[in-house]
């Protein structure tokens, strides 16, 4: 029989957020450290995508709801604006408010100039226009995400959103061009391909070489006609929390990132 403060310990809502696996009290702690630290009174913030956005999200309300704080949420995706609405919070878009002043958002790999891989929840064209229109953006990532060179860590590619009438040009051309293999995203739970919030295709770059310059890689294949955009954020992050599996969280600035 367990003791009843034991029993009331196990069942109380806080003792059960803190009762994740290693993973996501990583991806928890990231995110809370985030928000702590670059939330204000009166500021816009960009909501992200992912699985950690959902912690960050949490935590953002019950900041909001405790010290009475008035922000709006700009959205990357539909499931962004599902949060803000879900926890309540204000929602607004780039049309009222332009200017964001931190935007907070996961990624599938940080390397070690902050360059980021994003896009594994086919997200990354509006999450790179809210972070474009950012003071400051901030990203919230577990352990797994940490990498020296893009591409060491991350298995699953360099996503790619397309016109889907040009998917097969532009996957000879990146193949021609740099090599790999260029993957048309299948759906799960529907046959045939992944629509993003768009209605674009995304194709997922696998296999390929390690680059010294990803920002020209990145520049030669936003210029193939049919590109909408791709998941490589070079040069847009200034810090990085990588969330660890014991709940602490290790801080990654570039202090030279100009915007
Ligand atoms: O399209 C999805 C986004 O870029 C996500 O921010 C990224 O995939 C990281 O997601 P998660 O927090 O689930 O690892």
């Amino acid at each position: 029989m367990l003791k009843k403060s034991v029993f009331n310990f196990l069942t109380s809502t806080k003792s059960f957020s803190k009762m994740l696996s290693p993973l996501e009290s990583a991806k928890q702690a990231a995110a809370f450290k985030a928000v702590d630290k670059h939330v204000q009174n009166n500021y816009v913030i960009g909501i992200g995508s992912g699985s950690t956005i959902v912690y960050a999200a949490e935590r953002l309300a019950e900041r909001v709801s405790k010290e009475k704080l008035n922000v709006v949420c700009i959205p990357t995706s539909f499931q962004a604006k599902q949060l803000i609405v879900k926890h309540d919070l204000r929602l607004g878009s780039l049309d009222t408010h332009p200017t964001v002043d931190v935007c907070i958002d996961g990624a599938d790999e940080v390397d070690v100039n902050l360059d980021l891989i994003k896009g594994g929840g086919a997200c990354l064209l509006q999450e790179k226009i809210v972070a474009s229109c950012a003071n400051n953006l901030v990203i919230i990532a577990d352990y797994t995400k940490d990498s020296v060179k893009l591409g060491d860590q991350y298995k699953k590619g360099i996503p790619i959103e397309v016109i889907p009438m040009s998917y097969v040009p532009i996957q000879n051309k990146i193949r021609n061009r740099f090599g790999g293999d260029v993957n048309l995203r299948m759906a799960v739970a529907k046959a045939g391909p992944v629509i993003t919030d768009n209605g674009n295709f995304i194709l997922d770059w696998v296999n390929f070489k390690q680059s010294d310059d990803w920002n020209q890689v990145n520049t030669f294949i936003r210029m193939i006609p049919g590109v909408v955009e791709t998941g490589l954020f070079i040069g847009m992050a200034r810090i990085v929390y990588f969330g660890q599996a014991d709940g602490t969280v290790k801080e990654q600035i570039f202090n030279a990132r100009n915007k």
